[in-house]
């Protein structure tokens, strides 16, 4: 791995960080300043200082308040190893889980470099100041939502599509809220024709999120609804041209629609996602198809999973799934998820992951 593939899964980590720790995961570190160079990076949460009060009696607390999970990020030197040891022990042995995976993630991709909490701050930005191309690698967060069916479908063989409930719909409309993009496949604005405005909740119509759409040989139709003046839109489209193509485009830019060419034979949908991020897109609302989550759980690109699992069952092997287009070959190649939350809503099952990255 080269020094800017292990920077990048450094920064992969802190996002990991942040993520469990606004979902009220507390960060076990030493002290207050390990809690400043956290903060520094965009971490918010509960921080515990273990310097301060007896492990044990930290483990006590969270255990009374319920807490089923913490965050290990005690430095690296001989003390650090030692809280972590006894982190370990007390929390395992009070039957709260020890997340030490990211701790050990940053030790293992600073290549031993990084000694304490306290300097990861100054350790990240003086290697952006170094790579000028630092930008290349960021990212936009990205949660995949979608209704299926306990047999993992998103229609039925005819495209017959209501599967969510009506508190799921306006659940998902909340959620399109506080997102900068909807991204959806080709293949879901033909057989759709979706609006992806929020719709269903009250909401400011000025405010609605960029549409985005991955369309590698731009057959979009000029009468499709996401054309319409209700948001913004982006088309993502491969670089290859010809006079048809060039003039499609044209038209689209001259209705205000932004295109975005990238990737031979398919939208390279990292780069995609690198160029939104760019553009002010930092949280994107992943709405299917099963083709497009294959592309973006193959690049490794989704953060979140959001589903609603209906009590329907559609079969049919032509159906759409969650998840299409080649498949993972092993156990080892599909993505790792960590189960955050699930509860029941109207008649079916909401459940909330996280991809481990
Ligand atoms: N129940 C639910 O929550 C949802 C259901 N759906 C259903 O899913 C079906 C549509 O799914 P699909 O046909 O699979 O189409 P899709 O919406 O996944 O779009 C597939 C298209 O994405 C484009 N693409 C470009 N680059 C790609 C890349 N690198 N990787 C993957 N795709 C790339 C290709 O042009 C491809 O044809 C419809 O039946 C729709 O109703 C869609 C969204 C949500
Ligand atoms: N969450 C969810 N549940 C379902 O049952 C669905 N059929 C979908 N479909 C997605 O929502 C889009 C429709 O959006 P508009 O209401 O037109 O804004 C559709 O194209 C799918 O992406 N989602």
């Amino acid at each position: 791995m080269d020094k800017k593939e292990s920077l990048r899964k450094i920064v992969e980590t802190i996002d990991n960080i942040k993520e469990l720790a606004e979902y009220g995961i507390p960060v076990l570190i030493e002290g207050k300043k390990d809690a400043e160079s956290l903060k520094n990076l965009g971490i918010s949460g509960r921080f515990i200082f273990v310097s301060r009060t007896p492990i044990f009696q930290i483990a006590d607390t969270l255990k009374k308040e319920g807490i089923l999970e913490v965050i290990l990020l005690t430095d690296f030197d001989k003390a650090g190893k030692k809280y972590a040891r006894e982190i370990l022990s007390e929390f395992q042995n009070r039957g709260i889980k020890v997340n030490n995976i990211l701790r050990n993630e940053l030790l293992k991709y600073s290549r031993g470099d990084l000694k304490d909490i306290e300097s990861i701050y100054a350790y990240i930005s003086r290697r952006v100041d170094i790579m000028p191309n630092f930008d290349d690698m960021l990212l936009p967060h990205v949660i995949s939502n979608v209704g299926m069916t306990l047999d993992g479908k998103l229609a039925t063989v005819s495209n017959d599509s209501r599967i969510s409930s009506e508190n799921d719909l306006k659940r998902v409309h909340e959620l399109r809220k506080e997102v900068d993009g909807i991204l959806v496949g080709i293949g879901t604005i033909l057989k759709d024709d979706p609006r992806l405005t929020v719709h269903k909740v009250p909401a400011v119509p000025k405010e609605n999120p960029i549409r985005i759409v991955v369309d590698s040989s731009l057959r979009i139709p000029m009468t499709a609804r996401v054309l319409n003046s209700d948001a913004k839109t982006i088309i993502a489209t491969t670089k290859p041209s010809s006079n048809e193509k060039d003039e499609k485009i044209r038209k689209l830019i001259s209705m205000g629609v932004t295109v975005i060419q990238t990737g031979a034979k398919k939208v390279n949908l990292k780069d995609l996602m690198n160029e939104l991020y760019k553009q002010g897109i930092k949280k994107i609302l992943l709405e299917g198809g099963g083709t497009l989550n294959f592309g973006m759980f193959k690049e490794n690109l989704i953060s979140e999973i959001r589903v609603y699992v209906a009590p329907k069952i559609f079969g049919g092997s032509n159906a759409p799934t969650y998840v299409d287009g080649e498949g993972f070959k092993t156990v080892e190649d599909s993505p790792k998820l960590e189960l955050k939350n699930h509860y029941i809503l109207d008649d079916g099952i909401i459940l909330e992951y996280i991809v481990i990255k």
